[in-house]
């Protein structure tokens, strides 16, 4: 097989670099980064090891890339959320997956999207609304309120839920959110690993609970809908939106009655994935967007104008159109990800040997690829860990590696909502632009991770209001 890439420091026999992960989320995203510089500095591969269990840590863009497209299945401690998720794109074993990603796939092309965007428009307004109570006020959370606006949107677009509908609320978030706590608990620790001792622990009989609130929440909202659409209940609702506007739910309901393809427990965990997948990815994206253009009031400034000069004076609603107009904010956007990747890894198992530049990973062990680490790599110029989102304007100025900007993975198994992503929240961002002066400090954040990763600190954003 060759040479063995290296292996991080301070292994200990039996545990490896177990006992390394102990901490709180702040520690534990302090640690990980440390990994993932160790395997810049080390030649894009290292090793760090769960007890017996091998790690590869991938941070070259080429290894990365043929890590992603050979390695389909995911290693065994995305297990953890596959009582959750389980069929769901993110967890579902390579047999489901291919045949699902295939079904799912048409529901998030731009035709479909472009439907959305008026309910993205209502949601931000209602952001910016929200947001109002904050003016002049000291710092504050503004994860908080973006998580409440971003999941309602994708309820909207991927449940139906009217505004009002409170099925899936702040509860279902705050479950969420305890669950990735509670996966990342896991993970820590080792004999937590194993199932047999998993299921008697407290952390067991949490995660029942958490399952249970969000179970019941989504299989009521599918018994409603399946009512309504067979006795065509309330088929108004849908009228004062563009009239093409299906959700995802209504979409996955007519595969399963045309084609048989999908049962309701499927159906019920694609829609928790793509929940879950969706609003905290995406709130933290603009969150730390918004943290970073309060920092630096040059782009601030210069993303304000573009948003002006798209829309004029006029408090009209973006249309798909003006989105696409708006690409130094799209650009914004992108720096800030590659520096905050919400998502800053994601792994896969090696079930045959892989061959890469230098190594070769062997059959049974598992492999990260880093998104922070490729987001960080040396490629980017001496000017990587700076926010410039004038680099992304300007292709001669960006890596020619196009794998280097990974924020939403790569390969065959990237993000199927990233497309949905950037519209949402280029939408949010431009409407908060439009009425506030965002002033922060991005030196002032602390980050935190739960398989996300986030800010620690509720002081994030001040505003006040735009004059004229
Ligand atoms: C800033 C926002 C987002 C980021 C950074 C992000 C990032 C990612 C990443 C890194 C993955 C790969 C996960 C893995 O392999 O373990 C992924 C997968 C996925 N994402 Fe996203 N995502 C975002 C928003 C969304 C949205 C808005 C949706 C849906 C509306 C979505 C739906 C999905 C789905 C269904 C998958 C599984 C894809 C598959 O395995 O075929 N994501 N996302």
């Amino acid at each position: 097989r060759g040479p063995s890439p290296p292996v991080y420091p301070g292994a200990l026999p039996i545990l490896g670099h177990a006992h390394q992960l102990y901490g709180d989320p702040i520690y534990f995203w302090k640690i990980q980064k440390k990994m993932y510089q160790f395997s810049l500095d080390n030649g894009g591969v290292s090793e760090i090891r769960f007890g017996p269990h091998s790690v590869y840590v991938v941070t070259d863009p080429d290894d990365s890339l043929v890590v992603a497209n050979t390695c389909l299945n995911k290693p065994y401690y995305y297990e953890f959320a596959k009582e959750m998720f389980n069929r769901g794109l993110v967890t579902a074993s390579l047999t489901t997956w291919k045949p699902h990603r295939r079904l799912l796939y048409p529901a998030f092309n731009m035709q479909v999207l472009a439907t959305f965007v008026s309910e993205y428009n209502t949601q931000a307004r209602n952001l910016v609304e929200a947001l109002t109570s904050e003016v002049g006020k000291e710092p504050f959370n503004v994860r908080h309120y973006l998580v409440n606006q971003l999941l309602k949107t994708v309820c909207q677009t991927s449940l139906g839920l009217e505004t009002k509908d409170k099925s899936i609320d702040e509860d279902y978030a705050n479950a969420t959110e305890d669950l990735f706590m509670l996966f990342v608990e896991r993970l820590k620790k080792l004999y937590l690993h194993l199932p047999w001792i998993f299921a008697w622990s407290s952390l067991k009989a949490r995660q029942d609970q958490l399952l249970k609130i969000m179970n019941d929440a989504m299989f009521r909202v599918i018994d409603r809908r399946k009512a309504e659409l067979k006795g065509n209940v309330d088929k108004t609702k849908t009228d004062i939106r563009d009239v093409k506007f299906k959700p995802l739910l209504d979409q996955l309901l007519e595969l399963s009655d045309t084609q048989d393809a999908l049962s309701d427990a499927e159906i019920r965990e694609h829609l928790d994935t793509v929940v879950a997948a969706a609003y905290d990815t995406t709130s933290i994206a603009v969150t730390y967007a918004l943290i970073l253009l309060g920092t630096y009031p040059e782009v601030q400034n210069r993303a304000y104008k573009e948003v002006q000069t798209v829309l004029g004076d006029e408090d009209k609603d973006f249309s798909k159109d003006d989105l696409q107009r708006l690409v130094y904010l799209e650009a914004v956007l992108k720096e800030s990800m590659r520096m905050y990747p919400s998502v800053p890894c994601v792994a896969r198992s090696i079930e045959a040997d892989v061959k890469l530049k230098n190594y070769t990973l062997p059959a049974g062990a598992s492999c990260m690829i880093s998104i922070y680490g490729l987001n960080h790599h040396a490629i980017w110029g001496p000017d990587v860990d700076q926010f410039k989102p004038e680099r992304w304007l300007d292709p001669s100025t960006l890596p020619d590696n196009p794998n280097v900007f990974c924020s939403f993975s790569i390969g065959k198994r990237n993000c199927l909502g990233r497309l949905y992503a950037m519209l949402v929240m280029k939408t949010m961002l431009a409407h908060v632009l439009r009425k506030f002066l965002i002033i922060s400090d991005i030196n002032s954040i602390t980050t935190q991770y739960d398989i996300l990763i986030k800010p620690a600190d509720d002081s994030q954003i001040r505003l006040e209001l735009r004059s004229g």
